[in-house]
């Protein structure tokens, strides 16, 4: 018989799962990733059911990683909120598995890994990406991503000013209201972005909200959002202008609408950078378009039960 999987909530996995212990991680996957060795990693691209009567979606994101033996399923259900709504949109549960024996061997909250893990791999693109002197940050949105966006950038990079704009302005003050450190509130994406060195679009929006006109040359945008074939955050002049990466370019051939839709070229995926087979343009404006990739998940979620068991 195996033992019962451990079970681990949004809280414990909130505080076993660390930025310091994760960015490596996530950089050292990824790289491996971009080789696409399939003795190494096996990673198709997320299911998704739609759950058309109630605007939502459900991913699967499983993973396998033979060297570390970490066998990982994310489930992941996202929806678009009529605003207003107090609901979560991206709710999700990470199952870690045994690789020999198939017994799980953990089930974890995934809302907590999917904040910090995409926030990571955004900032692990603004360390590559960003202007060499990058003094204003902006965030586009208000919601669970653009709180660990805010979390880990605000670590690792010294910015001048933050600025946030959020759709509803009285959830962008409570955000700021939650933080020891100023940032500025913005009526609008306009006022937020113009002049800003590094923007992360964080939000649910399924049409453009940033258009290229407003973004200052050679700035970073972490795009987070528009995790749809038919969804956009970016207009098609910034989409056209811009170096784009992605995360994994079968994930953003399939599921980006910015790029689908745009029909931008994509550059170069994030491991590419990391591996030297690709250059870093950061004098160029640079787009790094997220979707998430079940790796990241698997990766996160093996930290968190390491980290665990060190305690018992
Ligand atoms: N790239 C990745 O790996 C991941 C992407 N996501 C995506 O990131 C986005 C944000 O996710 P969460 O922070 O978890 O959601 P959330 O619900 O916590 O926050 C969403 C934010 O977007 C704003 N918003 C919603 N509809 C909007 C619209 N039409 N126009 C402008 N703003 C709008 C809300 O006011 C809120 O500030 C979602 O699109 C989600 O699907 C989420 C997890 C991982
Ligand atoms: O990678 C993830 O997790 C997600 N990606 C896009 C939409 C929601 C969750």
């Amino acid at each position: 018989m195996s033992e019962s999987p451990v079970l681990l909530n949004k809280h414990e996995v909130e505080r076993l799962l660390t930025y310091d212990d994760l960015i490596p991680r996530l950089e050292s996957v990824m790289g491996k990733f971009s080789k696409r060795d399939s003795s190494e990693i096996i990673q198709p691209v997320r299911s998704v059911v739609p759950i058309q009567q109630h605007s939502g979606f459900l991913g699967v994101m499983p993973a396998y990683l033979t060297a570390e033996g970490i066998l990982c399923t994310k489930m992941v259900a996202f929806y678009q909120r009529a605003e207003g709504s107090s609901l979560p949109s991206t709710q999700a549960t990470v199952l870690l598995f045994h690789p020999e024996h198939g017994n799980v061997t953990a089930i974890m909250d995934g809302e907590a890994i999917t904040a910090k893990r995409t926030a990571a791999v955004s900032a692990i693109s603004a360390k590559l990406f960003k202007p060499a002197l990058s003094e204003v940050l902006c965030i586009l949105g208000s919601g669970q991503q653009a709180r660990s966006h805010y979390d880990v950038f605000t670590k690792l990079f010294k910015f001048k000013e933050v600025r946030l704009w959020s759709r509803r302005k009285e959830m962008a003050q409570r955000f700021v209201n939650d933080l020891q450190d100023p940032v500025t509130v913005c009526s609008s994406v306009k006022e937020a972005v113009i002049g800003a060195d590094v923007i992360v679009t964080a939000t649910g929006a399924s049409q453009p909200i940033l258009f290229g006109e407003w973004v200052k040359p050679g700035a970073h945008i972490a795009a987070v959002g528009a995790c749809r074939p038919d969804w956009r955050e970016l207009d098609d002049v910034l989409m056209r202008e811009a170096v784009v990466y992605v995360d994994s370019r079968e994930g953003a051939t399939a599921e980006s609408g910015d790029i689908i839709l745009s029909g931008a070229e994509v550059f170069a995926e994030l491991g590419e950078v990391i591996n030297g087979s690709f250059p870093a343009q950061h004098e160029k404006t640079t787009v790094f378009k997220s979707l998430g990739m079940g790796i990241q998940d698997a990766v996160s979620a093996k930290l968190v039960l390491e980290k665990w068991n060190s305690e018992y």
